[in-house]
């Protein structure tokens, strides 16, 4: 379970054996007094005299045996600690480099809230692991084992006995940790809906504050916050009697000893001193045995972590190559490709699962160079993860995606990046000036070219409002800026990329009339002689198309122009009786309202 991880110490591993050295030489400074103890109580028990010099020299002896015991700790646990951190320092690195190269689609769906547990908490975590529980764990197992053979070899009768409390602790054990197995996937999945919910809830505060959706907001917050506790309370009511009974047996180590011992002295089958010298030893173990068992109850909680994080590193990177486009043309062909999105839900024991839901079987076409293609659909069909596909957001599972012949993952992120314009609803705008959020586009842009494109844009009529005009922060304008103008600035980055191919996911969907007209006159300076997909819910405005591609549950189920489409295919007459119904709607309550 945890080899990967220690994969991660690299040169680092050598610290990990020197720490667990010290650590058990410290252990073993926490046995001695007993020892020296049996050296002063067994002749007094005997009846025989002990010299007071005697005495005092154990007594420093003990006290020396303390100290050390202090000082070896101290120092194992800082090698110990200066492992673990480069260790963990290690996998973060990996961490980021698998993530660099992760499809960015499954980047976006992991959440904030879970990449920043995965990189923050669940690595903080495994310092457990790997500064205490390996040092002390093992070295506070291998010392009562050694003390084991020792007392065997004086009377394995009353060593036996000594022993008597270690199976029923170990089984409650064992019962603790099946059961905390079973509850910790849920557990695990409550907290990183918990995060991705605390970082929602304040990003979209604003929002919620402006739709007055603050009791809907706040229930769901409270809601996966509950659940946190709920899942939390419930893992530790399982696991808590269990926990109760070995730790309490554990350190037990005389229970039997002590009575049965007595007895046998006085039948003659054991001697005094052997009594006494496997009862100060059976005493100098319970600690360190309870020590040792104490990290097996963080196994569960670490076991799911740790599954989390290896899942993570083992995810397929994006299949990309280093080439560049050497497609013939700009024909974008999609090729009988099939897409799953995968989601992770609690395994029967546990465990993370990764199930599969398949939204696009079986896709065929093709988007002529030069030519306008409309994606359309019901909600829901899959044109949205059609367009991800095209700008390798993910691979899909089956299929693939040409442009100008040369399939996507034979070319390099960035030579596709560079040939693909791609505006969706929500851009994001980094907090640097308006001219640099619009520079992105091309970054050896002039000033001047950046101008020119935010005129293309329309944008420059808003701009000019601003206190610092286009040389104002994203951040302070993001805020003047209406959900439109910012997406003019958007469309402005696109003009001034000039990539061949543009894609459009629902751009101006939920445009304002007045910013819709806006966005029609930048779109069209952004399309002019380009490969165009546009994904339109608006079908009126995709009617001229050169071809409609209507998508019906995963499905492609016609492709044709308007006047064919409407003709032959039941799917599209029935998106443009609704689109014709909620125009009519749209006049009617204009008119009422006048
Ligand atoms: N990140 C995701 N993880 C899991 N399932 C997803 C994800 N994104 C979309 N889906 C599912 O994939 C299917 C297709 O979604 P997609 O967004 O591509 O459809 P769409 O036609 O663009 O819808 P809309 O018009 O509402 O935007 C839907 O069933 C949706 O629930």
């Amino acid at each position: 379970m945890f080899k990967k991880i220690f994969e991660y110490a690299g040169p680092y591993k050598k610290n990990m054996y020197v720490a667990t050295v010290v650590v058990l030489v410290s252990v073993l400074m926490g046995i001695l007094p007993f020892v020296l103890a049996y050296q002063v109580i067994s002749p007094l028990v005997m009846g025989d005299s002990v010299e007071t010099e005697f005495v005092l020299l154990r007594v420093i002896g003990v006290l020396i045996c303390l100290v050390l015991q202090a000082f070896f700790y101290g120092w194992g646990l800082s090698i110990s600690h200066k492992a673990a951190y480069n260790t963990l320092f290690r996998l973060r690195v990996s961490l980021q480099k698998k993530f660099e190269k992760l499809p960015l689609g499954i980047v976006e769906e992991k959440g904030t809230g879970t990449i920043k547990k995965l990189f923050v908490d669940d690595v903080d975590s495994l310092e457990l692991l790997l500064a205490h529980s390996v040092p002390e764990g093992i070295a506070n197992l291998l010392i009562p084992l050694v003390i084991y053979v020792a007392m065997f070899c004086a009377d394995w009768k009353l060593a036996l006995m000594s022993l008597a409390s270690i199976p029923i602790s170990l089984l409650s054990m064992v019962i603790m940790y099946s059961v905390g197995m079973k509850r910790m996937g849920p557990y695990y999945q409550s907290a990183q809906k918990m995060n991705n919910t605390i970082i929602e809830y304040i990003n979209g505060m604003e929002v919620v504050k402006v739709f007055n959706r603050e009791s809907e907001s706040y229930e769901n917050f409270r809601k996966d916050v509950t659940d946190y506790r709920d899942y939390t309370l419930a893992w530790y009511k399982a696991a808590w009697p269990w926990m109760a009974i070995y730790g309490s047996l554990l350190p037990c180590t005389v229970i039997l000893t002590l009575p049965l011992g007595a007895w046998f002295v006085l039948c003659g089958i054991s001697t005094l001193p052997d009594l006494i010298l496997v009862l100060c030893l059976s005493l100098s173990i319970g600690i360190p045995l309870l020590k040792a068992l104490g990290f097996m109850e963080t196994i569960p909680n670490l076991n799911y972590k740790i599954t989390a994080l290896e899942q993570m590193l083992n995810t397929a990177p994006l299949q990309a190559a280093e080439d560049d486009f050497h497609g013939q043309d700009f024909n974008i062909s999609y090729d009988h490709v099939s897409f799953a999105y995968q989601t992770t839900q609690p395994g029967p024991d546990g465990k993370p699962i990764i199930a599969e839901n398949e939204v696009l079987h079986d896709i065929t076409f093709v988007a002529q160079a030069g030519q306008k293609t409309a994606l359309v659909g019901e909600s829901g069909s899959g044109k949205s993860t059609l367009a991800k596909l095209l700008i390798h957001y993910y691979d899909p599972q089956k299929g693939s995606i040409s442009i100008g012949g040369q399939k996507l993952c034979d070319m390099s992120l960035e030579a596709l990046n560079s040939r693909i314009s791609y505006v969706a609803q929500d851009q994001y705008l980094f907090n640097t000036s308006l001219l640099e959020n619009i520079r992105l586009g091309r970054l050896d842009a002039t000033d001047e070219e950046v101008m020119q494109a935010a005129k293309k844009a329309r944008c420059m009529e808003f701009l000019e409002k601003l206190p610092q005009g286009i040389h104002s922060m994203a951040g302070d304008a993001g805020k003047m800026l209406s959900g439109g103008q910012r997406q003019r600035i958007s469309l402005a980055r696109a003009i001034l990329k000039d990539a061949p191919i543009v894609v459009l996911d629902e751009a101006t969907a939920y445009a304002d009339p007045e910013n819709e007209e806006k966005m029609e006159a930048a779109i069209a300076e952004l399309v002019e002689g380009k490969t165009l997909v546009v994904i339109a819910h608006k079908l009126p405005a995709i009617m001229n198309a050169d071809q409609i591609c209507v998508m019906d549950h995963g499905k492609m189920v016609a492709t044709g122009k308007h006047q064919e489409l409407i003709q032959a295919c039941p799917e599209y007459q029935k998106l443009w009786k609704a689109a014709q119904d909620s125009a009519e709607w749209k006049v009617s309550t204009a008119k009422e309202g006048r």
